[in-house]
């Protein structure tokens, strides 16, 4: 197995065991959506307040605030090492997988902060999915891969047509459909990062964070995945990190760059990033200075 393919595994492995008292007052991050009512489309979904991450002493980022609005495409932005991945990794608390990691400061989805003592992070996992760099669907079926999360959640329903809809969605199911018990290793690497995105999408979460989902793929797989991620976005809130400055001008609304020392230089709509932003340093990066 892939470090990703464990990485999602771990991802989704339950740390409660359901059936004891403990679970009654762990808070499904779900809960308190519906609790905070309906939102409207470009309200804020995720919004972080002052965060700060390390990695033992190395700060990897510094008081950042802004916040992701409602089904659109967020892209973060910046040269290597900056801390966009870091950034992605705490809005589902990724990074409490990494040892060394330390995370300070709010980062709230929906009104509550994530980092709260009564938060399950596997509930977070479902309501924030994740496709990372390199496609890594599980060594099973097409079908069982993206029946994956619902399965390990033993949620009811109608498995066939959940698994239909979100290879649809993921706009993949007109070239499977009738290989739906062969290995999801056996497709291309284009077909497998967009298997993914249905395994992603079949628990039905709010938020999809995406790592650099198409730097691992070809012009035109990668263009199949930009089209379906501004699609996506119809239903999702969506967040990229990428280092293609063309693919976060072409499929995102809003746009956050990032530089070195972890630190938000900008955030703004997209359009203002690429035609006219505030900051010379923004400025310099995007026209290729430096990075
Ligand atoms: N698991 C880790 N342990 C220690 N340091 C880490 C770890 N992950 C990232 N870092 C450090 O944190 C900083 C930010 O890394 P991060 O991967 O978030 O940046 P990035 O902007 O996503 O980079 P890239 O574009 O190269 O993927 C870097 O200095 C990196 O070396």
């Amino acid at each position: 197995m892939t470090d990703n393919q464990k990485q999602e595994y771990a991802a989704d492995e339950s740390t409660d065991d359901p059936t004891t008292d403990d679970m009654a007052i762990r808070t499904d991050v779900s809960e308190s959506v519906s609790a905070s009512g309906p939102t409207t489309s470009g309200a804020p979904v995720v919004r972080a307040e002052n965060v700060d991450v390390w990695y033992n002493d190395d700060q990897a980022l510094q008081d950042i605030s802004l916040e992701i609005p409602e089904n659109q495409v967020t892209a973060m932005i910046g040269p290597s090492g900056c801390g966009k991945s870091t950034f992605l990794r705490c809005i589902n608390r990724m990074n409490d997988m990494i040892d060394a990691a330390r995370v300070e400061g709010d980062l709230h989805l929906r009104g509550k902060n994530v980092y709260d003592d009564d938060v399950d992070p596997v509930a977070l996992r479902r309501r924030v999915g994740m496709v990372f760099q390199s496609p890594n669907p599980f060594p099973k079926s097409i079908y069982d891969n993206v029946a994956y999360g619902l399965k390990i959640q033993n949620k009811d329903g109608d498995y066939d047509e959940i698994v239909e809809n979100s290879l649809k969605r993921a706009a993949l199911w007109d070239e499977v459909k009738d290989q739906l018990d062969t290995s999801g290793l056996d497709l291309s690497g284009g077909q497998q990062q967009r298997l993914c995105i249905a395994r992603a999408i079949a628990p039905d979460p709010e938020v999809i964070l995406m790592d650099e989902p198409a730097s691992a793929l070809d012009p035109v797989a990668t263009s199949k995945i930009e089209d379906l991620i501004s699609e996506l976005a119809e239903e999702y809130t969506v967040v990229i990190v990428t280092h293609n400055m063309q693919q976060a001008a072409r499929i995102s609304n809003k746009t956050a760059v990032f530089l070195t020392g972890g630190e938000l230089v900008e955030f703004d709509d997209t359009e203002k990033i690429f035609e006219n932003p505030d900051s010379q340093r923004v400025e310099d990066y995007i026209t290729g200075k430096f990075g």
